[in-house]
């Protein structure tokens, strides 16, 4: 009887627990977010034909020093006027030059006062608390409107990586009052790799460590957490088994630099249909055991409690984001 009450009350708690992995920046899929540099119209209009979750465009290491100021007037230029429509929705953001360039200033007030905003912006070189607290107040001056933008933040050294936690909390709490939310932490490892000093292998077991609190910080602060960028673009089977070893990590995308990339990328982080009929067929069970007071039963050979239907549950939302 106690345990058939316990299992009413599991069971009415089921949707508490989808809001809480579900959040708000997972309703947004940003399984590829591609690259775009932002001084060539060229590559930024074909951007617009593509289906891709999520497009940057690139102020930063993708622009040449001397193209700064026409990457930054070019973006502008796009964001006069209305954001092209696409028959699935995207994410459109501008990644920045970082916090300790002279050229960020320019490029946030640049993107933040044109006609539209752009829905996302990306800040490279994140380090320390302090650096979001600079970001905060100045986005907190420039954005006027009733709005708020989303924040995708890069962790990308060492000294980054020790203050992980304080940065993500700092985020957080000053988004509560301020004009951004952040929603996504992005490793970024070439740079990383160049901070460190470490030696590029084809399964990166030299970055492992690093790749997995990137993903273990993200989801305690319930962002998306992107993963590296496969820098071989012509080799679209290592990006294959890159992204699933991201996936199987708990990555919820990837960087992408080239059109090629994007199909690979954005097929790979949807579960498939095995995974999306064990999860079907798990949930099925559960409620049922719930019902009768189970906590805990077998499916298909293996022991199912709460963890797994999560679980599950994590596969049947993202089969159904771009349906
Ligand atoms: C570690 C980091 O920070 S990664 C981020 C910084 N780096 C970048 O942003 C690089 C982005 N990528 C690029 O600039 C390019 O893909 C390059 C330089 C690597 C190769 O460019 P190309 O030699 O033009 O590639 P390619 O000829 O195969 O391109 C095929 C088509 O896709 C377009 N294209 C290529 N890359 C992109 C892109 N990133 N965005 C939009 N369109 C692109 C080309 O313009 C070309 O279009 P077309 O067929 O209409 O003429
Ligand atoms: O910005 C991305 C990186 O890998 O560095
Ligand atoms: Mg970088």
């Amino acid at each position: 009887m106690i345990s058939q009450i316990l299992g009413k009350v599991l069971l009415k708690s089921i949707p508490e627990f989808q809001n809480k992995i579900f959040s708000r920046s997972y309703n947004v899929p940003r399984r590829a977010l591609m690259y775009v540099p932002g001084d060539d119209p060229k590559k930024i209009n074909k951007s617009f034909t593509l289906d891709v979750d999520c497009i940057a465009l690139d102020c930063e290491d993708g622009v040449a020093i001397n193209r700064k100021v026409d990457a930054r007037s070019t973006i502008r230029l796009f964001l006069e006027k209305p954001k092209p429509q696409k028959t699935t929705n995207y994410d459109l953001g501008v990644r920045i030059n970082a916090l300790d360039t002279e050229y960020w200033q320019e490029d946030l007030k640049s993107c933040l006062t044109a006609e539209n905003l752009p829905d996302t912006v990306l800040v490279p070189k994140i380090e320390t608390p302090e650096t979001i607290k600079m970001f905060s107040e100045e986005i907190n001056k420039l954005i006027k409107q009733d709005k708020k933008i989303n924040l995708i933040i890069y962790i990308e050294s060492a000294k980054a990586f020790i203050n992980l936690t304080e940065i993500c909390k700092t985020a957080q709490d000053l988004s509560k009052q301020g004009k951004f939310t952040p929603v996504s932490l992005v490793f970024g490892s070439d740079d990383f790799c160049a901070n460190i000093g470490a030696t590029r292998t084809e399964d990166s077991t030299e970055i492992l460590y690093a790749r997995q609190k990137l993903v273990l910080t993200a989801k305690a602060f319930n962002l998306q957490a992107i993963d590296m960028v496969y820098i071989k673009y012509k080799d679209l089977e290592s990006l294959k088994l890159q992204c699933e070893q991201g996936m199987r990590m708990g990555y919820t995308g990837k960087q992408v630099i080239h059109p090629s990339q994007v199909p690979v990328v954005q097929q790979a982080f949807l579960p498939n249909e095995n995974q999306i009929n064990w999860a079907k067929g798990l949930l099925d069970s559960f409620r049922t055991h719930q019902k009768e007071g189970k906590g805990a039963f077998t499916y298909k050979g293996s022991m199912i409690d709460m963890p797994t239907m999560k679980q599950a549950e994590n596969i049947v939302k993202l089969a159904k984001l771009k349906t």
